[in-house]
């Protein structure tokens, strides 16, 4: 488990507002501003960085993370993630966190904005004016009330754009295949399919984010659909084709667009789309507001400083994520979860095909996914490097091994009881442990036998025929090489059947000695469990 430390270097690689960078600075890390850095500037500012802070500025690829060997958290302070690869991450065992709510509003009504300044032509007509023109003349716009809006992409933003506009008189239709029809109907909208969307409206807004499915997702066919209306992307350049697009309103297909992304960012000076009188533009603005810069800068850091702290992070995106009042009743079987991961692949000592983890009692009711995710770390963490809660399922999936997590309200002792079952074909070996008064870690169950071990340090589990002495013969052995037992715990089958015995030791066995204790022929093996640095 990793520790607090509250000195650690968080890289902020594009602007953000001052109570976010305070907030930081608080929890006494250390921070480095660096904007608008690149290439090999961007990967060595990285190198030693704990936490990375970026917008839509900073591309975040994989060679960043391949730089970044401390790396714990990427905060994005806004909403889009596309200029993170997140599967990079996930690989390299970095959560990503967004700040999905903060710029909302501000998004919804700069889209708002830009609906009623492209239908009135509002920045050509000051342009006009302040080249000394009045142009009054020129300029013939259109109502929006009693025209029809189709929005694409029914997300946050979208249900917040179709608040607004729905009440300034113009029919709402809808396309989001992943949300629900009453949820639609509420904000007054029709879902439908793509096409009938476009068909019927006006005015078009897009709400997706860019991903391989929403890219040019509005492209010549789509944008001819539209033919005479007004087309609003305040999402993500890329989601429409801004050649196609850049052609329709020169060719008078459509009336006019407003945009404030752009596939290329800064957009190009030499653009097409800055050459088309009806198409009007703003620098990615949709989010440039005081209350949401602050909103998603001080929601970023407070997940930064979690991350860094090991705490749970709200809105990660590539790891479980909880809230603070749930992850308060399951952080003491976090930690179980691991120990007894570790133990049972420490014990089983062979490859796995298949982990469960098996939920008893009173913790059944809870979210466990995390829990879940913590025992696998535990299992893959003698094989692997890095795997935290972030990448264990990812290494899980590569490796092919099966993760289940089942759960029940009945335990038969413990108020509850967590197991994780490590096997391959037809074998398989489970430890189970629970918490104690004071949320004391305890393994009570090892291979079928019942226990009673503290999870810590150096631990020798032997297995031996239940007959007088052996107990006494191991002790001897331990004792000649300086070796000191700290506690035992001894649980046998049958009597004079097969029994096991745990051991918590002062210090590590030397293989030799093991080996003494193996060529006693009623010690049947001994397995050393090292849960040091736990
Ligand atoms: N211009 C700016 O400054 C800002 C831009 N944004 C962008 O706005 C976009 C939307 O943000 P939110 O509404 O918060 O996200 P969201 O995740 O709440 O909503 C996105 C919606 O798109 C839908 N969707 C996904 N794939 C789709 C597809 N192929 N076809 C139709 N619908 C699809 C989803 O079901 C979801 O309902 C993002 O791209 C974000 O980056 C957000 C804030 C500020
Ligand atoms: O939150 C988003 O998705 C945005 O597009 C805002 O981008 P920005 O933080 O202004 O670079």
């Amino acid at each position: 488990m990793g520790r607090f430390h509250n000195d650690m270097k968080v890289l902020v690689t594009d602007p953000i507002a001052d109570a976010g960078l305070e907030r930081l600075r608080d929890a006494g890390h250390d921070v480095v501003e660096a904007y608008e850095i690149e290439g090999d500037a961007l990967l060595d500012a990285v190198a030693d960085a704990n936490g990375l802070i970026v917008r839509s500025g900073t591309e975040v690829t994989r060679e960043v993370f391949e730089h970044a060997p401390d790396l714990q958290i990427v905060g994005r302070a806004g909403i889009g993630v596309d200029n993170i690869d997140i599967d990079a991450a996930t690989d390299h065992g970095v959560i990503v966190a967004n700040a999905p709510e903060g710029n909302v509003r501000a998004a919804a009504e700069h889209t708002v904005a830009m609906m009623f300044a492209t239908a009135r032509s509002i920045p050509q007509a000051h342009a006009r004016l302040t080249d000394g023109e009045w142009a009054k003349g020129d300029f013939l716009g259109t109502e929006l009330n009693g025209k029809t809006l189709g929005i694409v992409g029914l997300g946050r933003v979208g249900q917040e754009v179709a608040k607004r506009l729905g009440s300034v008189g113009l029919d709402l239709v809808a396309y989001d295949p992943y949300i629900g029809e009453d949820r639609a109907n509420q904000l007054g909208a029709e879902l439908v399919d793509l096409d009938d969307c476009l068909d019927a409206a006006d005015f078009v807004t897009v709400h997706v984010p860019l991903t391989d499915e929403t890219h040019h997702l509005i492209g010549e066919d789509e944008l001819a659909q539209i033919e005479g209306g007004y087309l609003v992307n305040v999402a993500r350049g890329g989601v429409v084709d801004e050649d196609a697009l850049a052609d329709a309103v020169d060719d008078g297909v459509l009336k006019g667009a407003a945009l404030d992304v752009f596939e290329d960012e800064p957009l190009p000076a030499d653009s097409p789309l800055l050459d088309a009188e009806d198409i009007i533009t703003t620098p990615h603005l949709g989010a440039s507001t005081e209350a949401a810069q602050e909103h998603v800068a001080t929601t970023t850091a407070d997940q930064v400083v979690a991350a860094l702290a090991n705490q749970p992070v709200l809105n990660a995106l590539n790891a479980p994520s909880v809230d603070e009042t749930a992850y308060e009743r399951i952080e003491p079987y976090i930690e179980l979860a691991e120990t007894a991961g570790k133990v049972a692949a420490q014990l089983f000592g062979e490859r796995i095909d298949r982990i469960e983890v098996t939920y008893a009692g009173d913790i059944a009711d809870e979210d466990l996914d995390l829990v879940t995710a913590s025992a696998q770390k535990g299992v893959f963490e003698p094989l692997e490097w890095n795997v935290n809660a972030v990448n264990a399922p990812r290494v899980a999936e590569e490796r092919g091994i099966d993760v289940t997590e089942s759960k029940t309200h009945t335990t038969e002792d413990f108020q509850s009881l967590l197991t994780v079952t490590v096997g391959v074909d037809d074998r398989e070996l489970s430890v189970s442990g629970t918490l104690f008064t004071g949320d004391e870690p305890r393994i009570v169950s090892i291979d079928g036998y019942r226990v009673d071990a503290i999870p810590h340090g150096t631990m020798l589990v032997a297995r031996n025929r239940d007959e007088p002495g052996v107990i006494g013969l191991i002790g001897t052995v331990l004792g000649e090489s300086d070796i000191n037992i700290a506690g035992m715990f001894n649980a046998r089958e049958t009597i004079g059947g097969e029994a096991l015995t745990v051991y918590n030791l002062d210090n590590p066995v030397p293989e030799d000695v093991r080996d003494d204790l193996v060529a006693d022929d009623r010690i049947i093996s001994v397995q050393e469990i090292d849960l040091n640095g736990d």
